[in-house]
């Protein structure tokens, strides 16, 4: 089972530019949470942050009791062994081929033996769908590809805490959905916490159990996927509806002069909340809650024609799904 990562009055800057300022949430132990914000927000440095690439300036990070942004280098070292990453381009070695690539943290960090590591690459090899393919080199496959194996290789050494940054960049939608799927039954079988980075709307509506907002030097909201794709407040409803209208303009935030000139102009209203991917194979999900769940028990009510048309959203009410 997953490790919760709790961060308390996390801040962060470079010389005197503050990247952002006293961020506080938990991510729950085996959920999969998403981190938004518009691009320059500090979404990679709060992913390096959390892995002590990169010191905050000020508080904590609780990991299985030990905080990471204040400890010894020692106890880092240990706690890095809960993580697997998953970088932006997959982070291989240009000249090793794809099995290599995945041993590589096998062979670094244990002291197994060939055969059982080649037992374990190839069992993530099949688990991404790259099996075939160990002997090509990372410049000889797709970015999709790359990505994939990148993944495979986070998941060598069986991490409690798997942390994604911008698994869909460059990706093509099919291909993007392709690895929403397998965030999602990956979870189901690892039972990992995920953190993932993405700016893909659709992704963010549809995989995670939590999203979070990064806007203008803060943590804007965090909570479970409900509550902030039910959520009016402006700069959230802005970012998760993907509108022009609203504080966010094209360098953060609007001017003065911008604001006034869409005041008269009403957001538009929510769109309905999607249905959240559930395993391919059927198999539940430990943090996968029923549609509607969070809206019906904080007595929210969901934009109209969410869940499709078979969930009771009404406080109250038992939430049902037609098969
Ligand atoms: N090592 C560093 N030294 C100085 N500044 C840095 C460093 N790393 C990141 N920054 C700055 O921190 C800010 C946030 O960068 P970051 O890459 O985290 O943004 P992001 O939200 O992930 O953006 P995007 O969505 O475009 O990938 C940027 O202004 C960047 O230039």
């Amino acid at each position: 089972m997953g490790t919760e990562i709790a961060i308390e009055g996390l801040t962060k800057s470079f010389g005197n530019q503050l990247i952002w300022k006293d961020v506080t949430l938990t991510l729950p132990a085996g959920e999969i949470s998403v981190m938004l914000g518009p691009s320059g927000t500090g979404k990679s440095v709060l992913l390096k942050t959390l892995i002590g690439l990169l010191k905050p300036d000020e508080g904590h990070i609780w990991i299985e009791g030990t905080d990471i942004a204040n400890c010894k280098e020692k106890e880092l070292y240990e706690i890095r062994k809960l993580f697997g990453v998953l970088f932006q381009d997959g982070a291989m070695f240009g000249s090793m081929d794809l099995y290599d690539n995945v041993a590589f943290p096998l062979r670094e960090h244990t002291k197994k033996s060939e055969s059982e590591i080649r037992n374990i690459v190839m069992d993530k090899m099949e688990l991404v769908g790259l099996l075939g393919a160990e002997n090509k080199l990372p410049g000889e496959i797709s970015g999709g590809m790359r990505k994939r194996a990148g993944l495979a290789r986070a998941l060598v050494l069986e991490p409690e805490i798997l942390l994604v940054d911008e698994p869909d960049s460059g990706l093509d939608p099919v291909r993007t959905a392709y690895l929403n799927q397998l965030f999602i039954d990956l979870n189901a079988q690892i039972d990992a916490t995920f953190l993932i980075v993405t700016h893909d709307i659709n992704s963010c509506r549809t995989v995670p159990d939590n999203i979070g907002l990064l806007y203008h030097k803060h943590l804007a909201m965090f909570g479970p996927r409900e509550m902030l794709l039910s959520s009016e407040e402006p700069v959230v409803a802005q970012f998760l509806n993907a509108q022009r209208v609203g504080p966010i303009g094209m360098s953060e935030e609007k001017d003065a002069d911008e604001l006034e000139a869409e005041k008269n102009i009403k957001m538009p209203p929510l769109p309905p909340i999607p249905l959240q991917i559930t395993t391919s194979n059927g198999r539940p999900r430990r943090a996968a809650r029923e549609p509607g769940a969070w809206c019906r028990e904080n007595g929210v009510t969901p934009p109209p024609g969410s869940f499709g048309e078979n969930v009771s959203t009404a406080p109250g009410a038992g939430a049902e799904v037609s098969a």
